[in-house]
């Protein structure tokens, strides 16, 4: 890997010789705006001139008007939209070698060199056609005498950085696109919506999803709703699909299951190309089982909507990183894709995306199946492979013996502890079936530590969590005791119903209490059995994991509401809003609900503030609001400062505002806590819990003796999982002490503390932003099983 060690600064105002043009293509997704807004910001930061091309690859056609120089208040109050506000366009005149003739014109007149381009598969294909034409298009307008050879010469190298921008997460080299979390959002709303109406009249649903040529809204869309079945490019099924869609469902319902789920991708076929439409999955629903069936076309809605939280933050450092490659080029640098890579911003050239994303077509077209599912990528492949289990009627008979126990069926128990965190639930649904699938027996404590000494415990059965995925809150229960001072009666229990693994899901209790009750394995020999943490929290302050459950959930809620509260201010009013989050003294709440909200401040606890500093911030917003800015919004981690309290903010905006704006003050409260879990974090508590259950019954089978007894000693057999640069980790629980600030219960490094500069840069402040992307190959990209 070819990643840099060394830090990467360029300084404010570096570049002022340079410039570039930005521009969207294709189907619009939501994060586009916010990616041009960073990108446009970053230039501007970094002193070079910025172009708008409008209408993508049209308006680089037809030039003119179309390519525009952009400012600072161009892309204003613009994150938190839908569509691109540049306009976007399927432009046939660029598929033809003339129409790339006339764009390379019109770029070369202005001196534009430099392209952003933010679009799905086919718009960063043609990027990279012409960029390899680019030569041969400026010999052709030299001889046609269009162009001097003298700017022949002045501009021969055309740089392309590309972003994607797409719902359909089809391109080959990044985990997500821009856009793709939206959509998501919108299919899950809506499939919970229909869930219900579909429920009282025990109906069954078909819905139809986007993804011209990729199964990725709905294999994750199945996954995040609990669909039955699903219709997806990469994995059709044979012609017989009828007979198995029909037993299946057949079988759901005969289980007491009231409704159904279908999703179908649109463009779906059978293994031998024969298309499969929600029509024909309706006919064969209403012929053979008679269910009353409906069909539902989600079509464009999915590309709707504000985009989520997820994609603005994306789109925020993939815009910067963008504008930082570009500045960065040199005549020999390869055109690039900025993606993501597990969290971690990435460079990838552009021709192995594009080489690889054709190799998945190619691979389809040829009917191998397995080898386009491998192509998509490892995650992609695991989210198959999970949904494949989960959905599986029966686990598999040769898991069984002839009396159907399990043939290494072990004891397994999950608990919470700590505050409800979305995703918990997920969670829960996958411990339990994969642990059923493999034959384990699985028992849910309810109520954590108190519920467990009170034996409020009982097994659970594949059908007792069915339609747990999509539900908010902790159907087990959950709360904050902590072991100390009862291991006694825990372990008594744990003997009782012969626990031989234990999965803990919760926030900075749980990875607490885990650590206490490994720390007693000598006294208490029932806690020598392997222990496994997931983080759950929407705080995100437990180490070892760069992510908790449910700290997507909480960041969309936040960031809706400041919208919300920012809209109410639209019309004449110039007003600042002090906005309160949660937190603890974790101030990532905060700051990611500022980038996503396009804040102009975020306090927290970690980055130490002054009087000076808060001065200097009411300075600068009055200063902005004296520009024509009318809104400004300041978040508040809610342990940022014993003594700058969030009142205390709001009281020194106000005075120091009179005149110029107003000021009103919010406490989010515990609204952040609630609400129905994102796909996100619907998809990473499930495989997440499907990691813990291989993890449990590996360590249970190194460690179990003839006679069944579990002797786990050593520090690896209590871990935390935690997504950690690019990957799944279980970090052992004693590695992680050194890592903690128990007094504030915070890890004592956190990784979105390098995001805060960019929030200062995107707010108009002065800021050190050290560039994150590092170079990658695209296979190293899609071996990463990242939680998309
Ligand atoms: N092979 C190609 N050669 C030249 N230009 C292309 C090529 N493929 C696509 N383009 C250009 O990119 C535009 C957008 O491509 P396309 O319609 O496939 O959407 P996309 O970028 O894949 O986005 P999405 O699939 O998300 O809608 C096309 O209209 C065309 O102008
Ligand atoms: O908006 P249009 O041009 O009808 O295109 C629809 C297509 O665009 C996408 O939304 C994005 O590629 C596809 O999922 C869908 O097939
Ligand atoms: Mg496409």
């Amino acid at each position: 890997m070819n990643s840099e060690i060394n830090q990467r600064f360029l300084a404010r105002g570096s570049q002022k010789d340079k410039g570039l043009a930005v521009f969207t293509s294709g189907g619009d997704s939501q994060g586009m705006n916010a990616a041009v807004r960073a990108c446009v910001r970053m230039a501007i930061y970094l002193g070079c001139k910025v172009y708008f091309i409008r209408e993508g690859y049209q308006g680089m056609v037809d030039g003119g008007d179309c390519i525009q120089e952009a400012n600072w208040a161009s892309v204003s109050s613009i994150i938190h939209r839908g569509g691109t506000i540049i306009g976007s366009a399927r432009c046939q005149d660029f598929r033809e070698r003339q129409g790339r003739l006339k764009a390379a014109n019109n770029l070369i007149q202005r001196g534009i060199t430099n392209l952003v381009v933010i679009g799905g598969d086919g718009s960063l294909t043609g990027a990279n056609l012409f960029r390899q034409e680019w030569s041969s298009l400026l010999d052709e307008l030299v001889k046609n005498k269009t162009i001097t050879t003298e700017q022949q010469e002045k501009f021969n190298v055309l740089h392309i950085v590309g972003l994607v921008g797409s719902i359909d997460n089809d391109f080959c080299g990044t985990d997500m696109t821009i856009g793709t979390d939206t959509a998501l959002h919108r299919i899950i709303e809506a499939i919970d919506a229909i869930s219900s109406t579909a429920y009282s009249h025990q109906r069954t649903f078909i819905m139809e999803v986007m993804g011209r040529h990729c199964g990725y809204l709905a294999l994750v869309g199945g996954l995040a709703c609990e669909a039955d079945f699903i219709f997806i490019h990469e994995m059709p099924p044979k012609v017989d699909w009828p007979d198995r869609l029909c037993s299946q469902l057949a079988q759901e319902r005969s289980a007491g299951q009231r409704l159904n789920i279908v999703i179908v991708a649109e463009g779906a076929m059978d293994r031998e190309g024969h298309p499969i439409t929600a029509e024909d999955v309706k006919k064969v629903i209403d012929e053979r089982l008679k269910h009353d069936a409906r069909i539902t076309v989600l079509g464009h809605v999915q590309r709707g909507g504000n985009p989520s939280a997820f994609d603005r933050i994306l789109a925020c450092r993939m815009g910067a990183e963008a504008t930082l490659a570009l500045m960065e080029a040199t005549k020999d640098s390869v055109p690039v894709v900025i993606s993501l890579d597990g969290n971690q911003a990435v460079r990838v050239p552009l021709m192995e995306c594009v080489e690889r994303t054709q190799a998945v077509a190619k691979a389809m077209a040829e009917k191998r199946w397995a080898d386009a599912v491998k192509l998509r990528g490892r995650s992609f492949e695991r989210n198959l492979e999970t949904y494949k289990m989960l959905t599986r009627l029966k686990p598999p008979k040769e898991n069984f013996d002839a009396d159907g126990k399990g043939i290494e069926g072990y004891r397994l128990a999950v608990m919470h502890i700590g505050a409800p965190a979305c995703g918990m639930n997920a969670a829960v649904r996958s411990f339990v079936r994969n642990a059923i699938y493999r034959g384990d027996v699985v028992y849910g404590i309810n109520d954590g530590v108190e519920g467990l000494i009170a034996g409020n415990v009982r097994e659970l059965g594949w059908s007792d969590v069915s339609g747990w995925v999509g539900q908010g809150g902790a159907y087990l229960g959950t709360k904050r005791t902590l072991p100390e001072g009862k291991f006694k009666e825990i372990a008594a229990r744990l003997k009782e119903f012969k626990i031989q693994g234990l999965l803990i899901i919760g926030g900075f209790e749980s990875y607490h209490a885990a650590g206490q009750i490994a720390d007693q394995r000598d006294n208490y020999p029932q806690f020598c059995i392997p222990i496994v943490v997931i983080p759950s929290t929407i705080s995100n302050n437990v180490p070892g994991t760069e992510f908790s459950l449910g700290c997507d959930t909480g960041l969309n809620e936040i960031t809706e509401i400041c919208d919300r509260i920012r809209q109410s201010a639209q019309g004449t009013k110039r007003r600042v809003f002090v906005i309160e989050t949660m937190g603890g003294y974790c101030g990532y709440l905060a700051t990611l609900a500022g980038l996503a909200g396009g804040a102009d401040a975020a306090y927290i606890y970690e980055e130490k503030f002054s009087i000076k500093d808060l001065q200097q911030d009411v300075y600068h917003m009055a200063s902005k609001m004296a520009e024509g800015v009318s809104r400004g919004l300041i978040l508040r981690n809610e342990k940022a400062s014993e003594n700058y309290s969030t009142d205390f903010i709001y009281r020194l905006y106000s005075e120091e505002g009179k005149g110029l704006f107003t000021c009103r003050m919010n406490i989010l409260g515990h609204m952040q806590q609630g609400g129905s879990p994102t796909p996100f974090d619907r998809n990473m508590g499930t495989k997440m819990a499907a990691k813990c259950v291989d993890w449990l019954a590996a360590q249970i089978k190194a460690n179990i003796d003839a006679n069944g007894v579990v002797n786990c000693k050593s520090p690896d057999t209590a871990t935390l999982l935690g997504i950690v640069s690019r990957q799944y980790r279980f970090s052992p629980l004693v590695d992680l002490i050194a890592e903690t600030n128990f007094d504030q219960r915070i890890p004592k490094k956190q990784w979105w503390l390098r995001l805060r500069p960019l929030l200062r840069i995107l707010a108009k402040h002065d800021s050190a932003y050290e560039e994150e992307g590092m170079y990658i190959t695209v296979e190293e990209e899609c071996d990463t099983d990242a939680v998309a």
